[in-house]
């Protein structure tokens, strides 16, 4: 009897065991099915915002960005190949707050990505930073795409002055997916100086919004001159460039270091093909000592929330140069490359009053013609 009681006890025991180590493993394989599908959407959309442009792009320019693609994290330092970043564009620089702010955002523009990635379409771009070379361009796209309605294309595509022939097909395959509500945006510099640009963006869609980023034209071709001298060391110096007779105070206009500067000129063409009120003009000067306050009338612009506030920067004292608060998601610095914020050859104090005198004249154009003035005397 007591030997039935037993075995009968150990039975239902051997059962439960049984029953214990089936449910217990199927809910091990759903936890792992589901946490490991979560975790690989995530990356995949994190990692196709970043590359998939770059995927497509057939210029030479856009594969020699690719491997800036290659790690999530060095997003903010999309345009140098990796060999020209130092090592403290690749380590937190010391003292860099994180804080909730930038959690936050992050967690919803990652929302938004994922969304976007498997149910968005690539579009035409909405809008466009078309200039000004040196001006800030870099730094108003990377913090303008950290708003959650915002999908932007890392890489420049050159697309309305270099690469035209290649189609509007082919120029709406290099953007990030987006869903209705957001806007697609791409920045190429050299738009502004390009005379095709406004004919061709127009024909695009008249509907476009144009930002430009302008910042003094002494210090613009100043910045513009130690980019090239630093890749090209054997060019002559600046004043033999800038001047066609030095003593006699002639500027030589042809040289793009000093033509670009010359802003009142370039709008005109933009105005043949554009109201003034689809352009939004930053000040690159203002960008530095007050981005969130830039940043705020770029939202404002296009439409957009004021998402981006003085919560998501911080002054970097080692760049010297305002950066943006690491997000809780991401453990890398968020300062631009080591090509922004270069320190400029030095240019004789003469040289600088005979550039600005010169430009004088097309900077009180400018300022007339746009209602703003920027103070660059
Ligand atoms: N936050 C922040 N960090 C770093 N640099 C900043 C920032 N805001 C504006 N700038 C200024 O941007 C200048 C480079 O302009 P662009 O990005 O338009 O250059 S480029 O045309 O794309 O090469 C760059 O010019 P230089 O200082 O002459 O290097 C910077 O002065």
């Amino acid at each position: 009897m007591a030997h039935r009681f037993l075995s009968s006890t150990n039975r239902s025991s051997t059962r439960f065991a049984f029953i214990f180590t089936v449910s217990l493993s199927c809910t091990y394989l759903c936890y792992t099915i589901l946490f490991c599908r979560g975790t690989v959407m995530s990356n995949q959309a994190y990692e196709g915002r970043r590359c998939s442009p770059s995927k497509n792009a057939g210029g030479k320019k856009l594969l020699g960005k690719l491997e800036n693609c290659a790690s999530p994290g060095v997003r903010s330092v999309v345009e140098e190949p990796a060999a020209r970043r130092g090592p403290s564009e690749v380590s937190e620089p010391s003292g860099a707050p994180g804080g909730p702010a930038g959690g936050q955002w992050a967690d919803v523009k990652f929302r938004n990505m994922s969304v976007a990635q498997r149910y968005g379409d690539k579009k035409l771009p909405n809008a466009l930073i078309v200039g000004v070379k040196k001006g800030g361009t870099r730094a108003v796209l990377e913090f303008i795409r950290i708003h959650p309605d915002v999908r932007a294309l890392g890489t420049e595509p050159h697309f309305f002055d270099r690469n035209y022939d290649r189609g509007l097909d082919w120029y709406r395959g290099l953007m990030p997916r987006t869903l209705d509500s957001q806007i697609t945006l791409e920045k190429t510099p050299s738009y502004f100086v390009t005379r095709e640009a406004p004919r061709r963006i127009s024909s695009m869609s008249r509907e476009t919004k144009l930002i430009v980023v302008v910042r003094n034209p002494v210090t613009r071709a100043i910045s513009d001159y130690t980019q090239t001298l630093s890749k090209k060391p054997d060019i002559p110096a600046f004043d033999q460039l800038a001047f066609k007779n030095r003593s006699l105070g002639v500027v030589d206009a042809s040289w793009n270091a000093i033509r670009i500067g010359m802003y009142a000129l370039h709008l005109d063409n933009w105005l043949q093909h554009f109201r003034l009120s689809q352009m939004h003009f930053v000040s690159g000067e203002r960008l530095i000592t007050d981005p969130a306050g830039e940043m705020g009338r770029v939202q404002d612009f296009l439409g957009l929330k004021r998402i981006i506030t003085d919560k998501h920067f911080y002054f970097n004292r080692t760049k010297g140069f305002p950066c943006l608060k690491k997000p809780e998601s991401s453990g890398q610095p968020r300062c631009l490359g080591k090509s922004k914020g270069r320190t400029h050859v030095q240019i004789e104090r003469e040289v600088i009053e005979q550039l600005q005198e010169f430009y004088r004249p097309f900077n009180v154009k400018f300022f007339e013609t746009v209602g703003q003035d920027f103070k660059w005397d």
